[in-house]
């Protein structure tokens, strides 16, 4: 489950190593971990689909290497899903501490305000660093660290608010890496600092077209932003805020979506919020680790950033810190959410379907549908739920793959004695529904079955991999079994009864096709506010019983 708690859709099934149900869970953006520790290739795909929001990388154990020191991911089902993995390698070690640190927040160090400005001292010192480098990568660990927690394509408008020292050249990096990522950005930087990097740092973002607000200017706009960083006081910050930023941060008191970089502004830098009237944001990136005050840190989203920490730093400091997974310049460190299945809501929006989008023959259109499906690199587009029921009307679903459609209808193989098989025999109707989540798209047809012809069947048999040829005749599907093992052994004797790759093997009479030729269509377009597109193709009301007539239905 992920923090964001709208994206909970992790599949889960029966472990394919182990004879398990495997469960999954998401820990925070960074860590996922499967148990049993072989996850299905359900789990893989979902997982792959999720990455943009998992952070990569996305480490996957494999049960055969996880006893080695160094870990992998998975392989891809298909060729084109592996163009765009960004699979990183982790070491299991790295894994172990980063899970751990997000069970047990208290893992991890907290540093005090001196202690803070010795490890400035001693990186801008003897370790041989510069302030502009550090300040880029503290810039960069925020910029990716909002791009993680608040997606682009939903909070596009992001202000900066800058203070006059160290803290507020962080910002104006940050804003710099965001314009890069694809957010809309604007800058408020009312006392700024004298020196050529930040000379350098605004003038960079001028290039960029970045509008720079007057502070006076932000009270009544303020609400306009999907996403505001507080990039005013860091660690040497004392005292109470003076002018102008005493009512600045308190115009932020209370403003969703509010990003503190290293430090709420105007906390204590140890003790937090002492007078409780202060700033509480949503989000906190700590850098290099993170202050006392965070300890106090409430908000939905804890990051650490500031990829740079050399051991000798951590040694004389005694710093516990999370590893930073793959190339990554932030790690989540928050504390897992407690989730409300009933808050859990995917707002649908994007397309529309209309009327005058649809093509006048459903098959037409559901090939246009699943091609997009297709392109869209959706993991496994030809899932869809199968839906029978028996002669007394009791119903069962279950997931099956298509294998093939045309204006005959649509194509999925199994065993004759199993479930579905069986009551289609007594009642040959069915339904199956099409989800392709990412493009909030359903398709479902209802219509009566038959089998397809035994040639069909043979054919596609033996386009199957051999061990599947093997499976199919191994299992008696539906039917109680003793154990694992009876599987197992079956399979291992007619492997060595088939080991000689020239012997076909030949397709049982208890596997082969099934057709649904589609007597009713539904096209389910998700929309914003639950106002669906809903668009029906059905042959009953047509006077031509040859043509498809459309109806439009009330979500
Ligand atoms: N190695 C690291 O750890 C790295 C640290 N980095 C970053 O640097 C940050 C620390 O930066 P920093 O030392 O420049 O101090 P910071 O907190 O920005 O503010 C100082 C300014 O605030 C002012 N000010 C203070 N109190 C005030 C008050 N009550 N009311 C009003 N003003 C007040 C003060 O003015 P003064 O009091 O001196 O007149 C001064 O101008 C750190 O948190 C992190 O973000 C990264 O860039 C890279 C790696
Ligand atoms: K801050």
């Amino acid at each position: 489950f992920c923090p964001n708690l709208h994206r909970n859709r992790l599949r889960v099934g029966t472990c394919k190593w182990q004879d398990k149900p495997a469960s999954a869970k998401v820990h925070g953006y960074h860590g996922i971990t499967l148990s049993p520790i072989a996850p299905t290739s359900a789990c893989l795909h979902c997982i792959q689909e999720r990455q943009s929001l998992f952070k990569p990388p996305v480490t996957v154990y494999d049960k055969y290497q996880s006893l080695s020191h160094r870990v992998h991911t998975y392989t891809p089902l298909s060729k084109s899903q592996a163009s765009d993995q960004q699979l990183f390698h982790t070491t299991k070690k790295d894994m172990d501490s980063l899970v751990q640190h997000l069970h047990d927040p208290n893992s991890i160090s907290y540093i005090s305000q001196e202690a803070a400005a010795a490890i400035d001292e001693l990186l801008m010192g003897p370790l041989g660093f510069s302030v502009d480098q550090l300040m880029e990568l503290a810039g960069l660990s925020v910029a990716s660290a909002i791009f993680e927690a608040y997606p682009v394509q939903a909070n596009n408008r992001v202000l900066v608010i800058c203070g006059p020292g160290n803290n507020g050249g962080d910002g104006l990096v940050a804003a710099r890496h965001l314009h890069h990522f694809g957010y809309s950005l604007s800058v408020c930087y009312p006392k700024r600092t004298d020196k050529p990097l930040y000379h350098g740092l605004v003038t960079q973002l001028e290039s960029l077209s970045i509008p720079f607000l007057l502070e006076d200017e932000l009270p009544s706009i303020l609400s306009s932003f999907d996403v505001v960083v507080d990039a005013i006081f860091g660690f040497s910050f004392r005292g109470q805020p003076r002018p102008p930023f005493d009512a600045l941060i308190q115009k932020l008191v209370g403003l969703p979506n509010v990003v503190s970089v290293d430090i709420p502004s105007g906390w204590h830098v140890e003790e937090g919020d002492i007078n409780g009237i202060g700033l509480h944001p949503d989000m906190l990136v700590s850098l290099t680790a993170p202050k006392l005050c965070a300890r106090k840190f409430k908000g939905l989203h804890h990051f650490l950033g500031g990829r740079f920490v050399p051991p000798l730093i951590a040694e004389k400091f005694g710093l516990k810190l999370p590893p930073y997974p793959g190339t990554s310049q932030c790690v989540w460190i928050g504390k897992l959410p407690s989730i409300d299945v009933g808050s859990l809501r995917e707002n649908y929006v994007g397309a529309v379907l209309l009327e005058e989008h649809l093509n006048a023959d459903p098959f037409s259109q559901f090939k246009e549908w699943f091609e997009d499906a297709v392109a869209m690199g959706l993991p496994e587009p030809n899932a869809m739920t199968l839906a029978t029921a028996n002669k007394e009307g009791h119903p069962s679903a279950r997931m099956v793959l298509l294998k093939g459609y045309d204006e005959h209808g649509f194509v999925w193989y199994t065993n004759y004695g199993s479930r579905k098989a069986l009551e289609l025999a007594s009642n040959p109707w069915a339904s199956i529904v099409f989800f392709w989540e990412r493009l909030h798209r359903q398709a479902r047809i209802t219509g009566c079955v038959e089998k397809v012809s035994s040639e069909e069947s043979d054919e596609y048999f033996h386009s199957r991999p051999r061990e599947s040829q093997i499976g199919a005749l191994v299992s008696a599907q539906s039917t109680v079994i003793a154990g694992r093992h009876v599987l197992d052994q079956a399979y291992e004797d007619l492997q060595s009864r088939y080991a000689d790759k020239s012997i076909i093997i030949p397709r049982p009479d208890h596997w082969g096709g099934f057709r649904l030729q589609p007597e009713a269509f539904e096209f389910w377009q998700g929309r914003e506010s639950r106002l669906h597109d809903r668009l029906t193709y059905t042959k009953e009301m047509a006077v031509d019983k040859s043509n498809w007539v459309i109806h439009r239905l009330a979500p």
